[in-house]
């Protein structure tokens, strides 16, 4: 379905990716974390066939996407803050979307329209913040795009809508599969409904990995601070925090019955960190890194 390879794209004379390899064939959800200013955005656009990349490829069901009208057939792109016209209403945004995607569901679009509570006749430009955004959710649902890229869609959306926005993403998913590509600062959100995550770091994909595998990296060890020492010794320590005679570090190893069983013998406290803060770790720039 995709095929990205060495991919590398700048703006002007800034790098804003590189080296950028991934390769998807399944229609599932993937989750596409990383920092600000990382390249998330850079990478849907080049997706979406709205940048061209200068060096490598990008490949979407067979074809370059870029100045490509075969492109609309299979790819679908709501970005965050979308650009609607000012003069458009909720009618108006989904008449525009009917004739440019192929697979376009009018009555699942008129569903979350009345889901959602927009008014049809109210200028989008007027709406508030999560309003626009379910507006882009409805266009995005509905597209029935074989492969369908949201930025942020659950930006400015209250508890209530994030469920409700999860729970359509998981039905029409369920009734028609593909690939849905949603990009979020909020990991512990998106993974329960991602079955894979890339990570975005440093302007390149540094982890494209099942979410299992992923939630599995990262341990919390607790104790004294020669044992800690000793067991540690030629890992990679991610976080480590000193209190007197403890120490307390975060591993970049998996949390399997080896180190159950290592952490036990040594009588260490042992914990599997959670998701966020394993990213958080792993993304952490070396300036920001601090021995407490
Ligand atoms: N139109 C542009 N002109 C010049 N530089 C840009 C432009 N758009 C993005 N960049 C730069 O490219 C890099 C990647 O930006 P991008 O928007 O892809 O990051 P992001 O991961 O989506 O960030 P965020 O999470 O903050 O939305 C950043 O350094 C950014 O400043």
């Amino acid at each position: 379905m995709i095929n990205i390879s060495n991919l590398s794209f700048s703006y002007g004379n800034a790098l804003a990716l590189k080296d950028v390899n991934l390769q998807e064939t399944e229609p599932i959800i993937v989750g596409l974390w990383g920092r600000n200013g990382a390249g998330k955005t850079t990478l849907m656009k080049l997706l979406s066939g709205q940048e061209s990349p200068n060096g490598g490829q990008v490949n979407v069901s067979g074809i370059s996407p870029y100045n490509n009208s075969e492109g609309m057939k299979y790819i679908s792109y709501m970005q965050e803050n979308h650009p609607f016209s000012e003069l458009w209403n909720v009618n108006d945004a989904l008449r525009f979307a009917s004739y440019f995607n192929e697979n376009w569901d009018q009555t699942l679009a008129d569903e979350l329209v009345t889901l959602f509570e927009l008014p049809r006749k109210k200028k989008i430009r007027s709406f508030s913040k999560g309003m626009q955004t379910m507006i882009t959710i409805v266009i995005g649902l509905a597209s029935k795009s074989p492969i369908t890229i949201m930025d942020e869609p659950t930006n400015g959306l209250d508890a209530h809508r994030r469920k409700q926005f999860y729970d359509v993403l998981l039905d029409t998913y369920e009734e028609q599969p593909r690939l849905f590509i949603l990009s979020s600062h909020h990991i512990d959100e998106i993974e329960p409904i991602c079955e894979k995550i890339a990570i975005v770091d440093r302007q390149t994909i540094t982890h494209y990995e099942e979410t299992e595998t992923l939630k599995m990296k990262g341990i919390l060890l607790t104790g004294d601070a020669s044992a800690i020492e000793s067991l540690t010794a030629g890992r990679r320590i991610l976080e480590k925090r000193k209190l007197r005679n403890q120490l307390n570090v975060m591993l970049d190893e998996p949390f399997n019955n080896d180190w159950l069983s290592r952490a036990k013998e040594s009588n260490i406290t042992i914990e599997k960190a959670s998701l966020q803060d394993y990213l958080i770790s792993i993304t952490k720039r070396k300036e920001e890194e601090k021995v407490k």
